[in-house]
This record gives structure tokens, C-alpha cells and sequence, in this order.
């Protein structure tokens, strides 16, 4: 597996004395698009400020694409573009101008056809010459994004990308996420928003109260953890619920429901062949729906 940062034993204790990062291994693959999970204050911006060398860690390593952050940071720093949460500066320069002068932080020359390309993906194109100042909160969001490819970065992070931001915007920004993607760039985010996570990531990880509580390609951990509910609605009421291929069923205080439980890692099948013996049982029901767990409830589960 080629794995493009690796991070060992991080820790960050701030001088207040809080530990918001208690010592963290972790490998995010090159190329991939990896989903950081995490309730308010886990330590999710706190990693990622680490990586982008915004925040001195007070213990261990990170090597980003074969370079040590705190021994390299220049060389490491060039791989990485990052999308902050807010945008903080440069509220009188124009458009073009505040891309272009991030690119050249990086000591690298004017490439227009390139700035021109991004600023083109991200609909931006026809304000290049406004001031920050004079543009909408979705439009400087799509600036903070210019701005972290202005220097064609291997690995971009995203922190919180989609909150508060209207619909087409959130569109556009996973389409950007893709083709990215497509070009090789590795993608890491960290979202409130589960779904986008189930739609986006390859891997999702879940941080905690400064430690990370698990790391897992996306389908295997919907299928370790996640479960179907199958509910059945009764014509009479019943007090003896049938056990079917081995799952017995709740049955609601008024008889009238039953609700079995599958396990995610059983068989993809299982739920319609509990259907199916079920209406072989010569059980009168009157209404079938199944719930599939989604992210969010597993994530629930894992941080309580
Ligand atoms: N500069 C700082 N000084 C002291 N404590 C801090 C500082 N920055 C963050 N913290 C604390 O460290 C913990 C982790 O914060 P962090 O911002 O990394 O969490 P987060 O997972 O990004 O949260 P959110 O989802 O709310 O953005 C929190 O308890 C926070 O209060």
C-alpha cells in the first residue's frame, strides 16, 4: 500500500494543558479520499493544523509524500493544499491576484492557463477581477478552494467544507473533489455531515477525544456495523413471534408489529429470504419496510 502521510504517536498538548491529540498513528493512502470523523472538539482541526504546519505538535511524526513536516516543513508544506474553514485575509485584493500570490508563496512562477483552468472549475472565472471583499460567502469559500490548488498540491484538505454553504456550491465542490481525485490528489476532509462522507470517502476514520477510535475502508465498515431492520405490519395482533432463519423478532406492545434485526455482515440476501419464509409461513401482513442503518447511526454508536 502506498501510503502518502504517515503519522506516528502525534500528540498536542496546548499550554492550557489540554491534551487534544493523544498520540495518533495514522496512514491515509495516496490517492484516495479519506473522510475524518469526529463530534465538536475531538481534535479534528488540531490533526489537520498539525499536518499543514499550522499547529506544533508536542510529540511524534507526520512525513507528508517523503518529507518530515517539522525537519522538511518547505518541501512538505508544497504537497499540501489546505481549505480552511474561513478566510481570513486579503478582503481588498482581487480575485486573480490573492490566487496567484499563493501560488507564489510556494516559489513557484505564473502558470495562467493553469489558475485560469481552476478558476473556471470553480465558477469563479467571470470575477477574477472583483475584490474578495465584494463577494458572497459561497463565492469566497470557492476562493479559500482556489487558493489551496494555486500551488498544484498532491494532497488537499478540506475542513468542514460544506458547512453553511448553499446547495450548488456543495454540488460543484464534490464534483471538484472527483476530478481531483481522477488526477491522482489526495483528498481529506472532515465533515459533520455523515451522508457526505457515505457518498465521497473511500476510508473513513473517527477521532475522539484526541484518539483515533477507527479506521475502515467505507463498505466494509457499513457492512460490519451496519444492520437492516425489517419491520412487518400485522393484520391481527399476535403474541408469539415466529423465529425465522434463526432471527426472532420485537413484537410492539399492540401485537401489530414485528421488527427483526439483521446483522450487517450476513448474507446481502437475508433480508429477502426472511420475506420470503415469512409470507411461506402463511403470515398475514399487511406492510413491509426496512431501514438500513446509515453512517451516522454507526457513528453514534462508536463515540457513545
Ligand atoms: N489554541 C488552543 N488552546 C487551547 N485549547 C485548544 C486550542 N485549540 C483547540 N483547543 C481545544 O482542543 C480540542 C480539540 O479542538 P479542535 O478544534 O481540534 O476540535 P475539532 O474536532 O476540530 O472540533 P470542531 O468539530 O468543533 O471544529 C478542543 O477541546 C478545543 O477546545
Amino acid at each position: 500500500m502506498d501510503t502518502i502521510i504517515a503519522i506516528k504517536g502525534l500528540e498536542k498538548t496546548y499550554a492550557s494543558g489540554h491534551k487534544a491529540l493523544k498520540g495518533i498513528d495514522l496512514d491515509i493512502r495516496r490517492g484516495e479520499i479519506f473522510a475524518l470523523l469526529g463530534p465538536n472538539g475531538a481534535g479534528k482541526t488540531t490533526l489537520i493544523g498539525a499536518v499543514c504546519g499550522l499547529v506544533r505538535p508536542t510529540g511524534g511524526t507526520i512525513i507528508a509524500d517523503g518529507h518530515d513536516i517539522s525537519k522538511d516543513f518547505r518541501a512538505a508544506r508544497a504537497k499540501i493544499g489546505l481549505v480552511p474553514q474561513e478566510l481570513a485575509t486579503d478582503m481588498f485584493v482581487t480575485v486573480w491576484n490573492t490566487v496567484a500570490f499563493s501560488r507564489g508563496l510556494f516559489g513557484l512562477g505564473p502558470n495562467k492557463a493553469y489558475l485560469e483552468k481552476i478558476l473556471k472549475d470553480l465558477s469563479l472565472w467571470d470575477k477574477k477581477d472583483a475584490k474578495i471583499a465584494t463577494l458572497s460567502g459561497g463565492m469566497k469559500r470557492r476562493v479559500l478552494i482556489a487558493k489551496a490548488l494555486s500551488h498544484e498540491p498532491k494532497i488537499l484538505f478540506l475542513d468542514e467544507p460544506t458547512a453553511g454553504v448553499d446547495v450548488e456550491l456543495r454540488r460543484d465542490m464534490w464534483q471538484m473533489v472527483r476530478r481531483l481525485r481522477e488526477q491522482g490528489v489526495t483528498i481529506i476532509l472532515t465533515t459533520h455531515y455523515i451522508e457526505e462522507a457515505e457518498d465521497m470517502a473511500d476510508r473513513i476514520g473517527v477521532i475522539n477525544k484526541g484518539e483515533i477510535i477507527l479506521v475502515e475502508d467505507k463498505t466494509a465498515l457499513m457492512r460490519k456495523l451496519g444492520r437492516t431492520e425489517v419491520v412487518i405490519g400485522l393484520k391481527e395482533p399476535t403474541s408469539a413471534a415466529p423465529t425465522i432463519s434463526g432471527h426472532t423478532p420485537l413484537i410492539s406492545e399492540d401485537g401489530l408489529t414485528l421488527t427483526y434485526v439483521i446483522d450487517g455482515d450476513e448474507n446481502d440476501e437475508a433480508p429477502a429470504d426472511l420475506i420470503k419464509r415469512l409470507a411461506q409461513s402463511g403470515m398475514d401482513f399487511t406492510s413491509i419496510n426496512m431501514n438500513r442503518s446509515s453512517l451516522e447511526d454507526i457513528f453514534v454508536t462508536l463515540v457513545q
